[in-house]
Parts: structure tokens; sequence; C-alpha cells
């Protein structure tokens, strides 16, 4: 059997999230400066296997999301549907929406942000031949069975499973349209149903279609179900780790231009390294007069070149080290105005003018006034990597490593990628 049907992506996003506990449905929740149903939008519209997007929203919050879908841009969302009472009377409302085409349905918790788009594509290509598909991953703990105590007080244990053939459910669950539609026929007919529900889509097939098979992909431990309040707080963490940068074929900067702000070690490093691929490189620095404290002299430099694929900014901070007690006022304000508001300059001054990228180079130091630029700089990344998204340009931000010869080459991979709103700590040399 051999499938290219459409592939609809259906975001269960009705529940009010009452284990979280807040006034508002935990998907209309921030994390990592986007709604949780927002990042988990993105996934599906990005995904080049999806074509089409189904929203089930908690009643009152439709409109709340017509205004996400239309102010992102999510063209693959064709309707925003009211939610029901439980996640299985969603799933059977969004497929009540779903017309008779046959197609492929991949029903995901909205409240999974961190979903890969590679699961995607696994669970999509997994379609092509199998009619139901689940994702999962092994189980770490050991997961047992609770009885309750003989004598009355509480609960003890009456077994422990056998941990080697457990995994832990997650979303997407990807079916034939056909054959979620006939599971869950069966268990809305079924008046037994309502008082021994299923928790997903997968228990609903597995009851009342028991020999179609499902199939598992791997899932991955970052495709967290936000559940509980700490949930919040590890998904944050999760967006924030760095992306892994590939080496490239930095050859892919010739014919390229590059213009690098500031006078650091880094700066001139990133400018030989870009001009030996074949980049048109063009440095600004304090030795030419241009200062990236004062935005007049970043703006006017740049405004005097022509378009530009991708800034550099890499100031020199020279001596954030140490306690604050020991740092002067004057040496303070330098070394905010060279990090910080250098980089806000340089922004401010270079989007008219990129094509690409921007590149936030952090100088190496430690101690409060340097880890406060640092973290400065590392929230103005992912502010404006959201911000210029969709303009088609990037932001990222590297922290000088010990090797600025090995910061300079993680410099140009970053340039030559495709990550955007990341913070990656620049080479360190082998000890
Ligand atoms: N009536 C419901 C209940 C849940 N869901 C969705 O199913 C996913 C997983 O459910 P869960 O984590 O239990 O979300 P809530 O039901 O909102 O949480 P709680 O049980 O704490 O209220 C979520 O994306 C949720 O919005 C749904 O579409 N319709
Ligand atoms: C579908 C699910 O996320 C798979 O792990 C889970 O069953 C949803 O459960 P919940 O009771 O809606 O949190």
């Amino acid at each position: 059997m051999d499938s290219r049907l459409r592939s609809v992506g259906v975001l269960l996003a009705g529940g009010v999230g009452q284990r979280v506990g807040l006034a508002t449905p935990k998907q209309l929740v921030e994390v990592a400066g986007r709604t949780i149903i927002e990042h988990s939008l993105a996934v599906f519209e990005a995904a080049p296997e999806i074509d089409e997007i189904v929203v089930l929203m908690t009643p009152g919050y439709a409109d709340r999301v017509r205004e996400i879908v239309a102010e992102g841009g999510y063209r693959k969302v064709s309707k925003v549907v009211d939610g029901g009472a439980s996640r299985t009377e969603s799933t059977w409302r969004a497929l009540l929406a779903l017309g008779d085409e046959e197609c492929n349905v991949l029903l995901h918790d909205a409240v999974r942000p961190l979903l890969e788009p590679q699961i995607i594509s696994a669970c999509v290509e997994a379609l092509r031949t199998r009619t139901a598909v689940n994702v999962a991953i092994p189980s770490s703990d050991t997961v047992l069975v609770a009885e309750p105590a003989p004598d009355g007080g509480g609960e003890v244990i009456g077994e422990v499973l056998d941990r080697s053939r457990l995994r832990r459910s997650q979303t997407p669950q990807c079916f034939r349209l056909s054959v979620i539609r006939e599971a869950y026929e069966r268990a809305m007919a079924d008046p037994g149903f309502a008082d021994r529900p299923a928790t997903d889509d997968c228990g609903v097939v597995l009851r009342y279609l028991p020999d179609v098979p499902i199939h598992l992909v791997p899932g991955s431990e970052h495709n967290i179900k936000v559940t509980h309040p700490a949930d919040l707080h590890i998904a944050d963490l999760l967006f924030r780790l760095p992306a892994a940068v590939p080496v490239g074929d930095r050859g892919a900067l010739a014919g390229g231009s590059l213009v690098v702000l500031g006078g650091s070690e880094v700066a001139g490093e990133v400018a030989r390294q870009a001009a030996a691929c074949g980049a048109g490189v063009r440095t600004l620095s304090a030795a030419d007069g241009v200062r990236v404290e004062e935005f007049a002299s970043v703006a006017k430099a740049l405004d005097d070149g022509g378009p530009v694929d991708h800034v550099i900014v890499a100031a020199d901070a020279g001596g954030t080290a140490g306690g604050l007690a020991g740092v002067g006022g004057e040496l303070l304000a330098d070394a905010v105005a060279a990090v910080h508001l250098g980089a806000l300059n340089a922004a401010r001054a270079a989007r008219p003018h990129l094509r690409e990228s921007l590149l936030l180079v952090v100088p190496p130091g430690s101690g409060a006034l340097h880890e406060s630029c640092r973290a400065a700089v590392a929230a103005l990344t992912r502010a404006l990597a959201r911000e210029w998204a969709a303009d088609g340009i990037r932001v990222n931000c590297v922290n000088t490593g010990s090797s600025p010869v090995l910061t300079a080459q993680t410099s140009l991979d970053i340039l030559i990628s495709d990550v955007t709103g990341q913070v990656i700590d620049g080479g360190v040399d082998a000890a």
C-alpha cells in the first residue's frame, strides 16, 4: 500500500488547563516570546508535509486564535472550530469538520509546543504504508501499578511493570481519516464509552478497531506536554537550548556582502575568514571613525554602503571581568554602551540595508557587568529574531569563546545556516 494523500494537522487546543490553574487556557500563555499554541502552529505551518491545519479551540477563545493566525500569517489554517468537553470530544468535532475525502490526519496536542519537524516527517512517511501511527518514547522511570493498601491506609504497589516494553505516548497521533473516523463512530455509538473514556486517540482505535496495528515512530524527550505549572518553566528552558549549528560549506559566502562592525579580535578574524571564502567584506570600527555606541555614526556608515547580506557586530568591551564593586563608573558605562547599546544601535541602523542576517558577537568576560550585558544581548537576539522573521531576516548571537579563530568559524557557520533566534557559544580551545 502506498499513499501520497493530503495531510491535515489538527491542533487540539480545546482544553481549559485546569492543572496549570490560570484564568486563561494554558495554550494562550506565552513561553519564549510566543503563545504555546502559536509555537505549535508555526511547526505545522513550516512542515512541508502538512497541507492544511484545523484548530480546535476552547469555546470563547476562537477569535483570539483567529487573531493569532491572521497576525502570524499562518496560511495553512482553514478552520478554527470550538472544542468539546473532553479531548476525545474535541477530536470527534475535528473529524466531523474534515469532510469526506480520504486524507492523513495528524492529531496533535497544541500544548506540546516543542514538537520537532522531523517527527512530523517520520509520521507522514509512515502513513504512506500504515493507517495508524503513534509517536512514543521509552520510559525512563520504573512504572508501577498502585493498589489500595490491604489495611485501608493509602496505597501499596500491586505490580512493577516490565520497563523494557513500556513507552510514553506523545502526539501527533496519526491516522487515515477513514480509520480514525470509523473508530470514533463506534466509540460515540457505545453507551459505555462515556463511563470509560480513552485518554488519547490511539486508545480509541485500539479499543474499537483492535485489528488495526498502530505503528510506533520515535518521539523526543523535548516534545513535552505542558500540563503542570512547572512545565511552563521547563518548556521555556528547552526553547532556549542552543540549536546545533552544522558545519556548512563556508564557500557559500563567496560573492556575498558582509559588514563587520567593531574592533574586537573576533571582528578581525571574521573579516579575514569571510574574505578568504570569497565574500566582499567591509570593516567599520573606531579606527575608521565608526562608533557603535553612537547611533548616528553607525547609521551614516551603513547608509553610505549598499544593501548587505550579513551584518556582524563584534565590539570590544575591554576589561568586563571581575566583581562589580571593582568596576569604575566610567568602565561600566563604556561596557554597557559598547555591548548592549552598540548591539541595539547596530541592529536599528542595519535593518534597512539587511538582506539575510544580523549576528551579534558578545565579547569574552565574566562577572556581574559582563554577564548582565550578555543576557541583554541574548534577550535582544530572541526578540529581534521574532520581530524580523516575517521579513525573512535571521538574528543570532555568539558568545566569544577562548579561541577567536574558532569563534569566527562558528560565526561563519551561523551566517550560512538557517538558524534564527539562537544564542550559541563560540569555539573553545581544546585543552
Ligand atoms: N476538551 C478538551 C480537552 C483537552 N484538549 C486538548 O488536548 C491536549 C492535551 O490535554 P491536557 O493537557 O489535558 O489539556 P487540558 O485539558 O487543557 O488540561 P487540564 O486537564 O489540566 O484541564 C491539550 O492541547 C488540550 O487543549 C482539547 O482539545 N479539548
Ligand atoms: C494524548 C496524550 O498527550 C498522550 O500522552 C495524553 O494522553 C493526553 O492526556 P491528558 O489527560 O489530556 O493530559
